[in-house]
């Protein structure tokens, strides 16, 4: 099982802290020259590349070329572009599309991550240690399609390859980013980070050199480190990586409030306001606070309440995934470096499917050094 707490403990954490590393380096070299980074953008490819690893068997190391993946900027603009539709109806759209060049640019970046897409399933199904692997790919090229003998062509696992990439790529990279824009101006929530740090993962704080970078524990991750949860919980509850959902009805049904649905009804919901409602949060639903999680007589909000990773039996498969990743991530950042948001007015959303940023997040880096322990 590829969502199976050992594969967490003994593969996907070790995938996630190399490519940190290399995140972390990179951060210190940005320190260094007192450059700005587009932070946004570093993250996608630091997902990018920790989940082609694990989905797909396949290194594409992302984050160590000049500039992001012609892949991932096709499939971001198809992203934008397709996003506009679900406000539109389909005459509409298609004037609009072909009046603003929409239409010819979503079909030059479907080309790109079609071949992207298309490429790699070559690879692997040329790949002789292939069946071996335990990746999605590797287990998709395997399975037969239900009912039948034939496995899935190319086209189908085109389709896997895609929606996985935006699954395991987008929305955690978003939540990084939003999670660290806020930080950013929150310093006591960086301060009380990095005093959970300092008790349970104190190693995170060696400096870059030193740092192996595979040193984080899977309890600490997982069970211990309260505080940087409830952060990365706090930041999604705020900037929800999936801001808006829709689903359509198969049969009549009725909301719990007595509202009648009809078979075919669009029902649209919306995390990110939900996400914002006094009525849910309290006063200061409009304040970045994780203490709101912390507690021992703090209830966790079900799905319902915080539906940012859905709720009901389409809940998202790769919750535990996503919070393993985005932990080790911001443990690993956090003991490292003070972030400052160039232009903090200047970020704000891209209209998507997922919650992007319209400028990127433009940051300077300086490293943290922690406070020199006091002599006895
Ligand atoms: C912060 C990170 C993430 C957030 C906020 C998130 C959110 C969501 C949401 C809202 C859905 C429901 C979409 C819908 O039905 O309309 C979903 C589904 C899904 N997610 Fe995630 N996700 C995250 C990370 C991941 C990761 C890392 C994976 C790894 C592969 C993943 C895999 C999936 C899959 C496979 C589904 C489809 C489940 C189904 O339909 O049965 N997600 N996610």
């Amino acid at each position: 099982m590829i969502f199976s707490v050992r594969n967490f403990r003994d593969h996907m954490l070790h995938v996630f802290s190399r490519h940190a590393r290399v995140l972390v380096d990179k951060l210190d070299d940005v320190a260094k020259r007192g450059t700005v980074v587009d932070l946004h953008d570093w993250f996608h490819r630091f997902t990018l590349d920790a989940f082609m690893e694990i989905g797909f068997g396949t290194p594409v190391d992302s984050l160590q070329a000049d500039a992001p993946l012609p892949f991932a900027t096709a499939f971001d603009q198809a992203q934008s572009i397709t996003s506009k539709r679900m406000i539109m109806g389909p005459v509409q759209r298609r004037i609009l599309e072909w009046w603003n060049g929409d239409a010819k640019r979503l079909q030059q970046c479907i080309k790109v991550t079609d071949d992207f897409a298309y490429r790699l399933i070559a690879q692997r199904r040329a790949d002789p240690n292939a069946g071996n692997a335990q990746d999605l790919l590797a287990r998709f090229l395997a399975m037969k399609k239900p009912g039948s003998s034939q496995g899935y062509s190319d086209e189908e696992l085109r389709d896997v390859v895609i929606n996985f990439i935006i699954a395991g790529r987008d929305t955690t990279a978003q939540a990084l980013s939003w999670a660290i824009f806020e930080l950013a101006q929150h310093p006591k929530v960086v301060a009380a980070m990095r005093e959970e740090i300092a008790r349970v993962v104190p190693d995170a704080f060696a400096s870059t050199d030193d740092d192996t970078h595979e040193n984080l524990d899977y309890d600490a991750v997982t069970r211990d480190l309260v505080y940087v949860r409830a952060v990365f919980s706090e930041a999604l509850r705020l900037h929800p990586s999936v801001p808006q959902e829709i689903k359509f009805a198969i049969h009549a049904d009725t909301l719990p409030d007595g509202t009648p649905v009809r078979a075919g009804d669009g029902i649209i919901w919306s995390p990110y306001a939900m996400g914002r409602l006094t009525e849910l949060w309290g006063d200061d639903a409009l304040e970045f606070k994780p203490e709101r999680w912390v507690g021992e007589n703090v209830p966790q909000p079900g799905p319902y309440k915080y539906p940012v990773f859905n709720a009901g039996p389409r809940t998202c498969l790769g919750q535990q995934m996503a919070y393993l990743e985005g932990v080790a991530c911001l443990v690993k950042l956090v003991s490292k470096f003070e972030f400052e948001v160039v232009n903090p007015s200047e970020v704000t959303y891209r209209t998507a499917l997922t919650l992007l940023m319209k400028n990127g997040l433009k940051v300077r880096v300086r490293r943290y050094l922690p406070p020199a322990p006091v002599a006895a």
